[in-house]
């Protein structure tokens, strides 16, 4: 079993070098319409801040005044005075948290809601590609890292900016030699900084795409629990967990002690410097050059500093995470959606569905190998219901993919009653068009809500006629009948139930076109007769393409269509095919004898007689009738 999800290398591989603002500044389209708001929350932040800057300048005051004269009136108007300092300073900072707590939750909906768009948008080539585990964590965490970076750092790199700015005009003005000395830290702290920016950027990146791969392992070992219980996997499975859980655990340490490294060079300077400042400063006082008020309000104010200059390592560090967040965030949001262009209708003769020089290639394909199809040339008429045949990896689920425009043809074109599928918008297509995978996917929701996802408008007839058809009848005996919750991806019903509902979310909306991929591989043999009887009846409405890998379902279809290596070989009624197509004979018998046989040539004429034989049998096993030989 996989483990480690190898979208990971596709989507994370070499992030190219950026800039941490310009990758923030993409944010912007989200954060205008509630800019007002965020404007005046860090207004208000600044003006908290600067009030706070107030309180050593009256400490001056008291201690130059009251206190040296020995004024209790003073010193108590004094204590007065910070008091409202105070008040007013956390007043402040509480309503700049109310003015941004609700527009960043709606910044981080409207974020959340466009990615999930896009991701309904973007083709299947893409989430082929992608492990679903990194979109995942790219929809939660990512999203909450940057709700908390414009909550937080974004206003206060930008408060403690202002904060200590105004607090150096202060310093500089009451004494510039004491104030120099407090600047002195300046420059190695930039460069500290900027030497962490980089490879914190580089760590963050990391952790957060390792994030991804955990979700994924996760994701996967709750889907495919009964996998792993029934092959005694746990074990193996756990320790891919444990194996991705330390290396994320490593990764997060080097965060950790990269933190711990500029926290500490960005504590420590600014500590010395205020401790040489404290030194010169009490000489100067003892000296009598310098009063004792202005050197407490220097303290003070080098204090108040402190925090400001101090969060400056876990503010860029929770910025340069919010940055890796919206790079991965727009990765996907600037992958390119299906196009909704529609192409210019060139018409064609013929109804019905026709492939024309069809060729696909898959593009994470290795570029020296086949196309999965190629050159195919086939007519389904009007009516007619079309059996595909072909040995397993042939591209038969591929070249019904192509249909409902899953992937593009990467040459030739389809089209449906002479119209280029390409030249359709895709809602209309999807009209026509209605699918059954052999995989069945239920959605979290009622029985019935997940049949009619089939068709917008249909009814509660429709609901009952597609059901009645799929031998939905089980549906009538769950406890709500159609109003029934199914799990996720309907785990609750049996793999026979569920492609029923598939099969009647493919008919719910009599389409026009029917694309049905092995519909009916988990059904047991006479439910599979129940269904096929009421299958024969909407394939007569219809025209259709059937992925078939048995004779019973072969015998629904007017004309099979045989597919090897991607290549349309034979095309004829079952019969014919038997009779001309060795290959044909095999894949419908499946037994290795008569692939053998069949590519005997010598042995041919009995060959021949075996096929007749086996389909006057009923086709139920050519094996025996050739033994019968
Ligand atoms: N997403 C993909 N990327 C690259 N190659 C793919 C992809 N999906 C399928 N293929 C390849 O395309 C070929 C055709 O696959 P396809 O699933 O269409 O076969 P199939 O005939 O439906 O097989 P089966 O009967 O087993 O379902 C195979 O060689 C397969 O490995």
């Amino acid at each position: 079993m996989p483990t480690t999800p190898a979208a990971t290398e596709a989507a994370t591989a070499d992030p190219p070098e950026r800039s941490a603002v310009r990758s923030l500044l993409r944010l912007w389209p989200y954060v205008r319409p509630v800019r007002t708001r965020l404007f005046s929350a860090a207004f208000v932040a600044i003006v908290a801040s600067c009030v706070g800057l107030v309180i050593p300048l009256v400490l001056k005051w008291m201690v130059d005044g009251p206190v040296a004269d020995r004024d209790p009136g003073g010193v108590w108007l004094g204590a007065l005075y910070l008091l409202l300092l105070g008040l007013v300073e956390a007043g402040l900072f509480g309503l700049r948290r109310w003015l941004v707590a609700r527009p960043l939750a709606n910044v981080e909906a409207s974020m959340r809601a466009d990615l999930f768009r896009h991701l309904q948008r973007l083709p299947i080539a893409f989430h082929d590609k992608w492990a679903s585990g990194q979109l995942l964590s790219r929809g939660t965490t990512d999203l909450m890292l940057l709700r908390m970076f414009l909550a937080f750092p974004l206003t206060f790199l930008l408060v403690n900016g202002v904060t200590i700015l105004v607090g150096m005009i202060i310093l500089l003005a009451q004494e510039w030699t004491l104030g120099l000395v407090l600047l002195a830290p300046v420059v190695p702290m930039v460069i500290v900084c900027s030497l962490f920016e980089r490879r914190y950027a580089a760590v963050a990146r990391r952790a957060q795409d390792q994030v991804g791969d955990l979700t994924t392992v996760v994701e996967e070992s709750v889907l495919g629990v009964r996998i792993i219980k029934g092959f005694g996997r746990h074990r193996s499975q756990a320790r891919a967990f444990a194996d991705l859980a330390r290396t994320l655990r490593g990764t997060e340490l080097g965060k950790a002690r990269l933190l711990a490294a500029i926290w500490a060079v960005i504590v420590l300077l600014p500590e010395l410097t205020i401790g040489a400042a404290l030194v010169l400063g009490t000489v100067q006082v003892a000296d009598g050059g310098l009063s004792a008020g202005t050197l407490v309000l220097f303290l003070s104010t080098a204090l108040a500093l402190r925090w400001p200059v101090e969060s400056i390592g876990f503010l860029l560090a929770m910025s340069q995470e919010a940055a890796t967040a919206t790079e991965r965030y727009f990765e996907v949001l600037d992958a390119e959606p299906e196009s909704s262009e529609v192409a210019a209708s060139t018409g064609a003769p013929g109804a019905g569905l026709r492939f024309e020089g069809v060729e696909f290639r898959y593009p994470d394909a290795a570029p020296d190998t086949a196309p999965a199809l190629d050159g195919i040339d086939l007519h389904i008429r009007p009516g007619e219901t079309m059996a595909l045949v072909g040995a397993t990896g042939s591209g038969k689920t591929t070249l019904t993919a192509l249909v409902p425009r899953l992937h593009e043809p990467t040459g030739g074109r389809i089209t449906l009653d002479g119209e280029d599928i390409t030249a359709m918008p895709r809602e209309r297509l999807r009209e026509l068009v209605a699918v059954a995978f052999e995989e069945p996917t239920l959605f979290s929701a009622s029985v019935g809500d997940n049949v009619l996802m089939g068709a917008e408008h249909a009814t509660a007839d429709d609901l009952r006629r597609a059901l009645a058809v799929a031998q939905a009848d089980f549906v009538h005996r769950l406890p709500h009948g159609v109003d029934t919750q199914v799990g996720e991806q309907g785990l609750s019903l049996s793999g026979g139930q569920r492609q029923r509902l598939a099969l009647a979310r493919a008919v719910v909306g009599r389409p026009r076109f029917l694309v049905l991929d092995d519909p009916l591989s988990a059904l047991d043999v006479h439910t599979e007769a129940l269904v096929e009887a009421a299958l024969r009846e909407v394939l007569a409405e219809t025209t259709a393409l059937v992925v078939a890998h048995r004779p019973s379902t072969v015998l629904l279809a007017d004309r099979v269509a045989l597919l090897s290596g991607g290549r349309i070989t034979a095309v004829g009624t079952h019969q014919e095919l038997l009779r001309d197509s060795a290959e044909y004979a095999w894949l419908m018998s499946g037994d290795e004898e008569a692939h053998d046989t069949a590519y005997d040539e010598a042995d041919e004429a009995a060959y021949d007689e075996a096929d007749e034989a086996a389909y006057a049998a009923g086709l139920d096993d050519l094996t025996y009738a050739k033994e019968d030989r």
